[in-house]
């Protein structure tokens, strides 16, 4: 027996479907993806922990859950909600069905909902938290939505990962399994660490280059980390991703703001700055590096969102430092910037055998 579910807004309006999913109740904040492909990614991002995600594409579950496309073990958003929902996947390579996948990772979820007036309020009041429920609940608190949902979703031990190329240390803020498959792809050895590991424990562990995971939350909430994140990019090579990207910025004295609702989906257009080319990335943040406070003798602008104009990467004018906005590992969404994660490896590769050289 399908249940009538309801999406509360703190801005008052009420959404209706059927619950489908975790029996559960939730808070979160309400965002929107417009991806047309790439749920099962989207779900188990955990860049999306304590969010409640709405899905543009009106169809959601058609191809199955597949074994191969988590992005992390346990999903960790709040919500989601969908427009109509497939429980007749199709697709050789599926397991399982989007809402059978609901119900293991414990989320819960409202389908038959309309989406698009729910996108359309979104767009015009910017992001609204909102209540997940089978009653239309009004009176409920927002102050019981947790914070600081890296510390919930970084590994809390290190993680090796033994290969023949660079060394590089990733350091987990809620990185998605893609990330680390791209390093392993070219052959790196990685080292997970957690989100809060000094600069002098990642100094012992001798890498030849640093990256910065995406994650979710507020940049700001790791602010007692910035020296540590100045220190560590200062020695050696650094690639931020997303969360990552803001948060250099930030150490180096940069502002963040948040953005009115986000930018969330696989078709985001972004201008490479030095050669003018336009590149469709994956993207998920809300919130973005604040253009005025970019000190040009310390960073250069070296993209640009083609909507907004917003900043979508920097590169350090001394140190081998950049950082993208965007996901150049995509999953879900295009693969034209993947060379950044493949040029970042090449880069950690030769500064090697410089140093080799000269010895
Ligand atoms: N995907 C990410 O790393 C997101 C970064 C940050 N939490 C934001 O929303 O802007």
């Amino acid at each position: 027996m399908l249940k009538h579910g309801y999406l509360t807004l703190e801005s008052g309006e009420v959404f209706e479907g059927v619950l489908i999913g975790a029996e559960k109740d939730s808070f979160g904040e309400v965002v929107f993806n417009t991806s047309m492909t790439g749920y099962q990614e989207i779900i188990t991002d955990p860049s999306y922990a304590g969010q409640i995600i709405t899905f543009c594409y009106p169809i959601i579950g058609s191809y199955g859950i597949n074994a191969l496309d988590d992005e992390s073990i346990t999903p960790a958003l709040a919500g989601v909600i969908i427009g109509d929902l497939c429980e007749t996947p199709s697709h050789y390579q599926s397991i399982s069905k989007f809402s059978e996948k609901l119900k293991q990772a414990r989320v819960p979820g409202i389908a038959g909902v309309d989406t698009r007036r729910l996108v359309k309020t979104i767009r015009s009041r910017g992001t609204v938290k909102g209540y997940l429920s089978n009653t239309k609940n009004l009176n409920y608190s927002t102050t019981e939505i947790p914070s600081f949902w890296v510390e919930k979703v970084s590994t809390k031990k290190t993680q090796f990962f033994n290969n023949r190329g660079p060394h590089v240390v990733l350091i987990d803020f809620g990185y998605k399994k893609s990330i680390l498959n791209a390093l392993l792809t070219e052959n790196c050895s990685v080292t997970l660490v957690p989100y809060n590991t000094s600069f002098e424990k990642i100094k012992a562990l001798n890498p030849d280059g640093v990256l910065l995971s995406n994650g979710p939350g507020d940049p700001m909430e790791l602010k007692k980390w910035f020296p540590e994140i100045k220190k560590i990019s200062q020695h050696y090579p650094t690639l931020g991703i997303c969360l990552g990207h803001q948060l250099i910025a930030l150490a180096y004295g940069a502002k963040t703001e948040k953005l009115s609702y986000g930018h969330r989906g696989g078709n985001h257009p972004v201008k490479e700055i030095i050669t003018g080319k336009v590149k469709i990335t994956a993207q998920n943040h809300g919130y973005v590096v604040v253009d005025e406070s970019i000190d040009t003798n310390v960073f250069a602008v070296t993209y640009r969102n083609v909507n907004d104009k917003s900043i979508e990467g920097l590169k350090h004018q001394i140190y081998p430092i950049q950082t993208v906005q965007f996901h150049p590992e995509a999953h879900p969404g295009p693969s034209d910037t993947e060379y950044i994660l493949t040029d970042f490896v090449s880069q950690i590769a030769s500064v090697g055998e410089t140093v080799y050289a000269v010895k």
